[in-house]
């Protein structure tokens, strides 16, 4: 007989994210029906601003409080409908439970329930039959194979909508590549990320910092971003490339003009189209050691993005955020048109965890990297964490080593390394 603990309650409501928009939060609690005990779990969902034109529908209330951004129709849906769905069902059930919440919502997009309010339940399910069982949530997720930490992509520098400042293009990263320990990596970032401050101090330049922790200094183009990241790695001790290499992710959805079908800089004042920039992210690549682009190019520009794999696609990264929302239809088809090598993994994209772990699998089976990521705007939750760790993924995003939303998620790994026997990387 099949170990039962049923689900005898399900309530959510309305907290805040790390921008003071509300979110949601949910505490799911279920009974083992053995001893009779109760276990409660809570988890919560993160939000976007660069979000993708074909992610999962985030509902929000529209009512006058909180200017419309509101989620108690969110809360209602939770409350009431799936509540009322899922009581009674066994919270090891975790596909069968997503798959009710699918079938209630009825939607392609989970435009009906709120992709918000159908993730804080799949996740807190999750979370509280791990808690039932009193397993860590990545061996409870994961499995035995549960053994490889992600290695950290840090946004230290924020721009596009993610700050007021001039910079158009979105996150620029350090990856401690040369780090054999999770430990390791996120103090090389941490050393880095300061030195980096100084530097730009010196210079009379802004450290306030933008949405996910980096500073967000009026800097005009990619070059002298990683002009001051260069430096700042040096004087941090290391070599950049051996020891720290770079990431960005250009969030070119944010930039394209459609009409004109080209991508337009304001801050930098120009206007490139996609030819042109293939060719600077050629230039960026022969000059500084980047690893990894995300969203190079528009998220329906399929042709673009196979151009650019033919271009450059055996030298980065090519990360599909906006481009594949973390949906399987979507990663499929740009597995079949050999149009990127990597995906971003944000749960919030999709709706549950079933899918979203789907849409890893069909990705590590593809050949293709997963990059777990955060959303800008974030809450103190660190589940993903867990997923990276649960799914061997080769990297995890979660903004700059500051900020408790995004060191939330940073200190959970360190918790994690120690209980790993072989927590070091794998060699790259
Ligand atoms: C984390 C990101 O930002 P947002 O959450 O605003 O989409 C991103 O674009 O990768
Ligand atoms: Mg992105």
């Amino acid at each position: 007989m099949s170990l039962m603990i049923q689900i005898v309650d399900i309530h959510g409501r309305e907290i805040l994210d790390s921008r003071g928009n509300p979110t949601i939060e949910v505490e799911v609690t279920a009974q083992t029906e053995t001893t009779g005990k109760k276990i409660t779990a809570i988890e919560s969902v993160p939000s976007g601003a660069s979000t993708g034109k074909f992610e999962a529908v985030e509902l929000r209330d529209g009512n006058p409080r909180y200017f419309g951004l509101g989620v108690l129709n969110v809360v209602d849906h939770i409350n009431n409908r799936i509540r009322k769905e899922l009581l009674g069902m066994n919270v090891l059930d975790q596909v069968k439970i997503d798959r009710r919440i699918i079938e209630l919502d009825g939607t392609d997009n989970k435009e009906n329930l709120g992709a918000n309010a159908t993730l804080g339940v799949s996740l807190a399910c999750a979370s509280c039959a791990a808690k039932a069982l009193d397993m860590p949530l990545f061996r409870y997720l994961g499995g035995t194979n549960a053994k490889r930490l992600p290695r950290p992509m840090m946004n230290v520098i924020n721009g596009g909508v993610h700050a007021a400042n001039l910079l158009d293009f979105q996150e620029f990263m350090i990856v401690p590549v040369s780090a054999s320990t999770f430990s390791e990596a996120l103090r090389m970032g941490a050393e880095v990320y300061h030195y980096l401050k100084l530097l730009l101090h010196e210079d009379g330049m802004l450290t306030a910092v933008g949405d996910e922790g980096g500073f967000a200094p009026d800097l005009h183009t990619a070059d002298e971003v990683f002009r001051y990241l260069t430096k700042a790695v040096e004087k941090a001790g290391y070599k950049p490339g051996e020891d720290i290499a770079f990431a960005m992710d250009a969030a070119a959805s944010e930039l394209y003009d459609e009409e004109r079908d080209v991508y337009i800089f304001p801050g930098e004042e120009v206007i490139r189209s996609a030819d042109e920039m293939i060719s600077l992210y050629e230039h960026l690549i022969d000059e500084y050691p980047l690893i990894s682009i995300e969203d190079g190019l528009n998220e329906e520009a399929w042709e673009g993005w196979q151009k650019l794999k033919q271009r450059i696609g055996d030298r980065v990264m090519l990360v599909g955020d906006d481009l594949f929302v973390t949906n399987s239809k979507r990663i499929r088809c740009g597995i079949e048109l050999d149009a990127a090598n990597a995906v971003l993994v944000k749960v919030n994209q999709i709706g549950t965890l079933t899918e979203a772990m789907d849409a890893i699998e069909l990705c590590h089976r593809a050949g293709y990297q997963s990059i777990i990521s955060h959303r800008s705007g974030e809450t103190e939750g660190s589940f993903i964490s867990d997923l990276a760790v649960a799914v061997n993924s080769g990297y995890i995003k979660s903004g700059a080593p500051c900020r408790g939303e995004r060191t939330a998620k940073y200190n959970e790994l360190l918790r994690i390394e120690e209980q790993l026997t072989l927590a070091k990387f794998e060699k790259r």
